[in-house]
Formats: C-alpha cells, sequence, structure tokens
C-alpha cells in the first residue's frame, strides 16, 4: 500500500456541486510577493530609510530592529473587500502574536488562515469574520457556544477547540486548533469515491456522539454537512479502488483511492448553532441536509441535526449527496422516491407558504413539477434500500435499519442521537464475516 501525506488540497477538478462561493485569487498574492510584504507600506518606508542614515557599522543592529518589526509590525491598514473580507498577504502579522502562512478555507462568515502563535508555537485555524455587524453579531454568539462546549467537555467531545478570540481592525478573530480537511474535500479529492463502511461507521459514532452531547447542553448545531465535519489529520493512504476502475492500469493515478490514515473527525462552525427554543421556523441547514420539517415550515428542534446526520452518512457510503436540488418540491418528491410517501399527519402541518406543495392531502408530485428535467431528476433516484446495496459490501442490512431511523419524516418519531448511538449498526461485532 503506497503511503503519503496530504500538504495541500488544491481544487483542480471540478466541483460538481459548488456550495461555497467561488473566490478569486487577488486577496492571495503569490508567496514570494508576499513574503516581502512582510515588511508593509510605511513601516518598510521609514525602516529603509533609517537604514540609510546609519553607519556601516551599524548593521547588525538594524537586523535585529527588522526582525523586531517582522516579528511584531502591523501590515498597513486596508479597505476590506466589497463583502467586508479581511485583506491580507501571506507572512504578515495578524496581530504581534500571529504570522499569517496560508488560506485554508473560506464560508459565509468569514475567511479561515492559517496562522503560526508565537505564543504557544504552533499552527493555528484563525476565522477572521468579514467586517459586518449581522457576520459580527454571529461571530459572537458562536464564541459563546465554543466556550460552553469548552467548560463542558470532558475530553474528546468532538467539536473544535476554540483556543482565543479578538477583534481586531472590526474583524471578529477566532482562533481554534488546527484541523484537516473537510470531509466535503477529501471526497472531492477522491473524485467523490465513497468511504469504506467501516469507516462510515466511526464517522458516524463521532457525529453522532458530538451532536449527541450538544443537544445534552439543549444546543442544536442546525448546518451539519460534510464541509463542517474536518478529518483531525492530513494523512491518507492509497488503495487499488477495484470497483470503478478495474480496466484501468495500476500506473493511472485514478486506478488508486485515498482512505484516510485515521478516522478521527471534529465538527466545525458554530455560527448558525442555537439554544432549543419554542417555535423556531425559520429555514436552517444547508438545502441537502435540511429537514423535512424544515422546508414544510412546522418549526424545528434537535431532530433537524439528526435528519442532516442522515444525509450526510448516505452521502459517504455513495460519494455524493443524497438530495441534489434547490427547489422545495423537487426536493419533497426527491425524499419520497428515497423514503416512501410523506405521511398526511405530516402534510397537514404545512404553514402557510408551504401548502402549496399540498394538493388532496398528498404532495402535489409530479403535477406541481416545474419541468420534465426536474421529474427525470427525480425518478433516477433509488430507494434508500438499493442505494445502499449498491455501494454497501457488507452492515448493509444494519445501516439501512439506521438510516431508516435518521430519516424518518415526523421529527417525534426521529431517532435522537443518543439512541442511534445505541443502534446494532455501532454496537454488533460487524467485522467482516
Ligand atoms: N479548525 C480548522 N482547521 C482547519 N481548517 C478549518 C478550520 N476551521 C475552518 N476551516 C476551513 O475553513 C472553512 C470555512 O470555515 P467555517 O465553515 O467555520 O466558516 P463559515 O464562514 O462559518 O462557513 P459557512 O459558510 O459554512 O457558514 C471550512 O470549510 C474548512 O475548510
Amino acid at each position: 500500500m503506497e503511503t503519503e501525506r496530504v500538504t495541500e488540497f488544491p481544487f483542480t477538478h471540478l466541483d460538481r456541486r459548488p456550495r461555497k462561493r467561488a473566490r478569486l485569487g487577488w486577496d492571495v498574492p503569490q508567496a514570494p510577493k508576499a513574503q516581502v510584504g512582510m515588511f508593509c507600506g510605511q513601516e518598510l518606508g521609514n525602516v529603509t530609510s533609517f537604514a540609510s542614515l546609519m553607519a556601516p557599522s551599524d548593521h547588525t543592529t538594524i537586523s535585529l530592529f527588522d526582525k523586531e518589526v517582522a516579528r511584531n509590525g502591523s501590515p498597513p491598514w486596508r479597505e476590506d473587500d466589497k463583502d467586508g473580507h479581511y485583506m491580507f498577504s501571506l507572512g504578515e502579522n495578524l496581530t504581534s502574536r500571529y504570522k499569517i502562512q496560508s488560506k485554508m478555507g473560506e464560508g459565509t462568515f468569514g475567511q479561515v488562515l492559517e496562522c503560526w502563535d508565537r505564543e504557544k508555537k504552533e499552527m493555528v485555524a484563525i476565522k477572521i469574520v468579514r467586517g459586518v455587524k449581522k457576520y459580527r453579531e454571529a461571530a459572537m454568539i458562536e464564541i459563546e457556544v465554543l466556550q460552553q462546549l469548552g467548560k463542558h467537555d470532558k475530553g474528546g467531545n468532538r467539536c473544535v477547540q476554540l483556543r482565543n478570540w479578538f477583534d481586531y481592525r472590526n474583524h471578529i478573530c477566532i482562533v481554534f486548533e488546527k484541523l484537516g480537511p473537510s470531509l466535503y474535500d477529501f471526497l472531492k479529492k477522491n473524485n467523490y469515491r465513497s468511504f469504506p463502511i467501516d469507516l462510515v461507521r466511526e464517522i458516524g459514532r463521532q457525529l453522532l456522539e458530538c451532536v449527541a452531547f450538544m443537544h445534552d447542553l439543549r444546543l442544536i448545531h442546525t448546518d451539519l454537512k460534510p464541509e463542517n465535519i474536518l478529518l483531525v489529520s492530513h494523512d491518507y493512504i492509497k488503495v487499488p479502488d477495484y470497483n470503478k476502475n478495474s480496466s484501468r492500469s495500476p500506473k493511472d493515478s485514478s486506478y488508486f483511492k485515498r482512505i484516510p490514515k485515521s478516522s478521527a473527525i471534529k465538527v466545525i462552525d458554530f455560527g448558525s448553532t442555537t439554544y432549543e427554543r419554542q417555535d423556531q421556523n425559520y429555514i436552517v441547514s444547508t438545502r441537502h441536509y435540511r429537514a423535512p420539517e424544515v422546508i414544510l415550515g412546522m418549526g424545528w428542534t434537535y431532530p433537524c441535526d439528526v435528519w442532516s446526520i442522515g444525509c450526510i452518512l448516505v452521502e459517504l457510503c455513495t460519494g455524493e449527496a443524497l438530495f441534489q436540488t434547490h427547489e422545495n418540491l423537487e426536493h419533497l418528491a426527491m425524499m419520497e422516491r428515497v423514503l416512501g410517501p410523506l405521511p398526511q399527519h405530516v402534510l397537514k402541518r404545512a404553514d402557510r407558504h408551504a401548502e402549496k406543495y399540498v394538493r388532496r392531502g398528498r404532495l402535489d408530485w409530479p403535477e406541481g413539477a416545474a419541468s420534465r428535467e426536474s421529474i427525470r431528476a427525480v425518478q433516477k433516484l433509488p430507494r434508500l434500500q438499493n442505494l445502499v446495496m449498491q455501494h454497501v459490501d457488507h452492515s448493509a442490512g444494519d445501516l439501512i435499519h439506521l438510516l431508516q431511523g435518521l430519516l424518518r419524516y415526523d421529527p417525534s418519531d426521529r431517532l435522537s442521537a443518543r439512541e442511534a448511538l445505541r443502534h446494532s449498526f455501532f454496537t454488533k461485532d460487524n467485522l467482516r464475516r
């Protein structure tokens, strides 16, 4: 088996379902230029003119002075971009404590940068939140949630650890332990090839442990998705992918598929996390992972996280998002195709915005479909049982039974995270037999 260490995840493959806003490279200059950028603007000017006034014998002094500026100097003040994102160059300081090494990711709330923590002497991931009031306010809630999670952590709660936070030039900066690639990044880099079932089991267990821990604290994540689940390590092994590439030669890079060396994961992004409250019915979750009660406006609570986990586990087994849609009625029709008809008592609870999806007590499908393509997209989906059987070589029966519990339409019938952890998919000796 070939082993290799991933140092970065260049996104060269065509993204079949881009969910993050695509960004141009303008805010991350090329590395060599960025290194020069350590001595920025006026500060560089000052240092240079100061140096030119000095005698040659003073050069030791100036180089020490240079180093001090490099260590503690701040870059010149710059305008944020039009969306309120912080502008930076690689190699610059973010306060005197952190040095920016690379950009690791980006989301709605801001950018995540890999930084060197001079005080703790370790790499960290810093989320620099957009300098916009609503994102600043959301960041403060995220910090409060992270502090709450940290306070109750008895070790290994599977939530990313908060290391520090500060307000810098109108940007809330949240310092996290540095983790590896997200499950989504990993799948993408692996050409959307599925994970082995035993890895899906380990990831599922940790994810449910994390969510059970959050629910015990009355917290609902509301945005669970493969992008928000990070592998702790970058390491992976390459194994021959017999299924898909049996006719290919081992010289062909796609002959191999990647498997993470360690199954350890952590959940990130608590920006949409909320305390359990009565009558929450605003829209939550990223589309593909959104529960039916959210779409139907029935009000949602803890079970909406459990639904997302069901969708994520299917995705890890197949490599592709289960419900690839951008439209409510089509989404509900996809659910019916995969999971069977929505019960009348659930459809009856649709609010006034969603009642247009219901006709004579059942889903208005295919009559209400927007197009033939939409009907075809729904028709081509298999039943849950068939989908799992196509991709899973052993423990398929247990997994199907678990998924049927996680993906129950009525949130009050759905398994809780704790109940799911006691399911035979996790408790049985599921080694290959
Ligand atoms: N601790 C970490 N270690 C490594 N990478 C991280 C870490 N935290 C975040 N990232 C990377 O940054 C990306 C964006 O982070 P995050 O999801 O927290 O931002 P966001 O703006 O809240 O996103 P969203 O748009 O999903 O709400 C992640 O998908 C991941 O690639």
